[in-house]
């Protein structure tokens, strides 16, 4: 801390404790005070000529918008809970009036550039729209305020979208900053109720990135802890690294600051700057003036080290923080540049070129249809996933041995209910049924048939469900790959969908029918070759004497059951059997009901098996032949259905124009570095 009283406010001198804090860059000078220019304007300061090109460059590439290409500038960003003087501080640093008011006044970012430069007439303009205004010193707070009415609208909403504030001026220092609108939590007349959480959006923005320097402005009349901004701040920079507060209406709360700057509650790692801002008509050189002398006269101000009071010190200490902010990111910049620059020309290149003639459309569509079915070939024959491996729902093959097991499942849960108790009831029905002239021990085969004629009905519904299950599963793939590998040409797009649905109905109807067949062929036949069905029927027949025996037994000893353990049906009940004396009916419908067991297993079986290889093959065909049809279909009857693709969809020629002009200004941006490159890497070797 410096001791009172101690300072010329006539001259200017510069006490910077700011290297303390912040390495010293070898090349690069302490800025030099220039008092000669005081008369002209409030700050006087020349730039290090090894630093100016480099910030120049910066301003250049920011001009381009380079930051929207997702390139970060080292930027200072100037915060501060409303009214709490960010405006004043700004204006100060500059010598022009800037729009200054009690209530909200900064509505979208101002970027403030102001440039030192020899002559005698200052050179204003303002940058917004694609516009370059040039600006009468006296005027530049109403043109800002016109310029803010036509960016953010009349009333009092806000914008992030900036204005550009070039003031070139003898005596300014080199400084770019961003003015940013300043937080309020009660929304005014005309402002929408979420005007918080907007002006919070836009501060967020321009502070989260690790090259922005925080300019927090912190009103000497509150308590810095409850600041808005400080709160805003110190959730992007916890330590305050890279954030400098300045204390503003020092002339109001005097009493108590020197205290409070010690004592640095709130964390601010590059430390704290007190100022005393223009009040009313005053000049600059009498605010100044006024500065000095309140940092020099006042009982309670006068303690605060000179190092740290005054808005030639703080112009100093931002011109250095800038000058090595820029030193540092530059590198970066270099390479983030070269390397979106890459990026983009690549995109451009994979994207497809305008289609200009009938040959071109049809080599993208024979392209397009080409590499779909490459990827339904992957997809749901070869079972390779490569190209889809996130996505499982794409995944058909293995998904098609689930939809399988499914279907088995289903088919071997659907059997009859109740068995136990109508045990026999419907193949004795049968045999009545099917009475006729004939020996008695030869069963009539039209029992069988019908038994089994009714079973298979009854199952009917499952194989057909799950055909019209497995062939939306495979239109839906065969939609979503077509669509994926047509995503650039918008009608080629549309078209495809369409005739890729109606080829897979087309597949979908005729593979129903051939299902519908093999359901009426089992209904027809009753047929194996396999010896398994002959094990199984005389297997299931060993245990028919002892359940005939257990039903109509004469042994009057024992009391004869209810009920009669069958292996393979488990307890069955045979009360309702006894009705029947005809031992031999009970005989031939066991023996029924057995070859019926024993075929049924063999029949679900085949009946799997074969949806299985039907579907295969309708599968097989599908990608190898019948999506060529999609060709057909989307040529037209005269050949004409390519005309339509002539015409681009508009998102892919926006999107093409954006890579083009993300191209064009990353090359100016890396034309420009480029005239820089020694000095980057002077800077560079210094900074490792
Ligand atoms: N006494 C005194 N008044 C000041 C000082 N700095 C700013 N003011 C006054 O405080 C009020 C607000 O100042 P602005 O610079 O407009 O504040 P701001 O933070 O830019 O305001 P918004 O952008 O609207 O949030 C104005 O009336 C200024 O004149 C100062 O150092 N001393």
């Amino acid at each position: 801390m410096g001791s009172c009283n101690e300072a010329d406010s006539g001259s200017i001198s510069v006490i910077n404790d700011f290297e303390d804090s912040q390495p010293a860059t070898p090349h690069m000078e302490q800025p030099k005070v220039v008092g000669a220019a005081a008369a002209q304007a409030p700050i006087i300061s020349s730039y290090n000529d090894k630093i100016r090109p480099l910030l120049d460059v910066i301003d250049r590439l920011r001009l381009l918008m380079v930051m929207k290409e997702g390139i970060q500038l080292p930027t200072i960003v100037v915060v501060g809970d409303q009214s709490s003087g960010k405006s004043s501080v700004l204006e100060s640093l500059a010598g022009v009036n800037l729009p200054r008011s009690q209530g909200i006044c900064t509505r979208v970012p101002l970027i403030i550039r102001l440039q030192n430069h020899a002559r005698q007439r200052p050179e204003l303009y303002l940058e917004y729209n694609g516009k370059m205004v040039p600006v009468e010193e006296p005027q530049i707070a109403t043109a800002i305020n016109i310029a803010t009415d036509e960016v953010a609208g009349p009333n009092k909403s806000i914008s992030d979208t900036p204005l550009t504030l070039v003031v070139r001026k003898d005596g300014v220092p080199d400084l770019t900053m961003v003015d940013l609108p300043g937080i309020t939590r009660v929304p005014v007349h005309g402002q929408p109720d979420n005007i918080y959480e907007q002006i919070r959006d836009i501060i967020m923005q321009y502070i989260t990135p690790k090259e922005s320097i925080i300019l927090n402005v912190l009103s000497a009349t509150v308590d810095f802890s409850t600041c808005e901004s400080i709160r805003m701040s110190q959730q992007v920079d916890k330590n305050g690294e890279r954030t400098l507060a300045v204390v503003t209406k020092v002339d109001r709360a005097p009493e108590g600051l020197v205290d409070k700057v010690t004592a640095d509650d709130v964390n601010i790692g590059l430390g704290y700057v007190c100022v005393r801002n223009r009040i009313g008509d005053e000049s600059y050189e009498e605010a100044r003036k006024e500065e000095a002398r309140l940092f020099e006269n006042n009982a309670h101000l006068s303690c605060i080290d000179k190092s740290i009071v005054g808005v030639h010190v703080l112009a100093q200490k931002l011109v250095h923080i800038q000058a090595n902010a820029i030193a540092k990111c530059l590198p970066d910049i270099v390479r983030n540049i070269s390397a979106k620059l890459d990026e983009n020309v690549s995109e451009l290149e994979k994207m497809p070129k305008a289609l200009t003639s009938i040959a071109d459309a049809t080599q993208a569509m024979m392209r397009v249809i080409q590499a779909a079915k490459e990827s339904l070939k992957k997809l749901l024959w070869r079972g390779e996933f490569d190209e889809y491996p996130e996505d499982n729902t794409t995944h058909g093959t293995a998904l098609f041995v689930e939809m399988l097991n499914r279907f088995s499942d289903e088919l071997h849960n659907c059997e009859e209910s109740n068995l136990s108790k109508d045990f026999l009831t419907e193949e004795i029905k049968g045999l009545e049924d099917a009475k006729g002239i004939g020996l008695p021990n030869f069963l009539p085969c039209e029992a069988f048939l019908r038994i089994l004629r009714r079973k298979v009905e009854r199952i009917s519904y499952l194989p057909i469900k799950f055909t019209e299950m497995y062939w939306d599963y495979i239109e839906g793939v065969v939609i979503s790959v077509v669509m994926r590998h047509s995503e650039m040409y918008y009608h080629l797009k549309v078209s495809a969908k369409g005739a890729a649905h109606n080829l897979v109905q087309k597949l979908r109807e005729q593979s129903i029918n051939r299902v519908k067949e093999l359901v009426e062929m089992e209904k027809l036949t009753g047929y194996t070759c396999s010896p398994d069905y002959m094990m199984e029927w005389k297997k299931l027949m060993n245990q028919q004497d002892h359940f005939i025996n257990q039903i109509s037994g004469t042994n009057y000893k024992q009391p004869r059951p209810c009920s009669v353990n069958l292996q393979g049906f488990g307890e069955i009940q045979v009360e309702h059997l006894r009705q029947h004396s005809n031992v031999s009916i009970l005989q031939q419908a066991f023996d029924l009901k057995m070859r019926m067991v024993a075929y049924w297993k063999i029949f679900k079986v085949r009946l799997v098996d074969s949806m299985a290889l039907h579907l295969q093959y309708g599968v097989h065909n599908l990608v190898n032949n019948d999506i060529d049809e999609i060709v057909k279909e989307l040529m037209g009857p005269d050949g004409h259905g390519l005309e339509k693709m002539l015409v681009e969809y508009p998102a892919v020629v926006a999107k093409r124009e954006k890579l083009k002009n993300s191209i064009k200004v990353l090359k100016e941006s890396k034309d420009s570095v480029a005239k820089i490159m020694d000095r980057i890497v002077l800077y560079d070797a210094y900074l490792v």
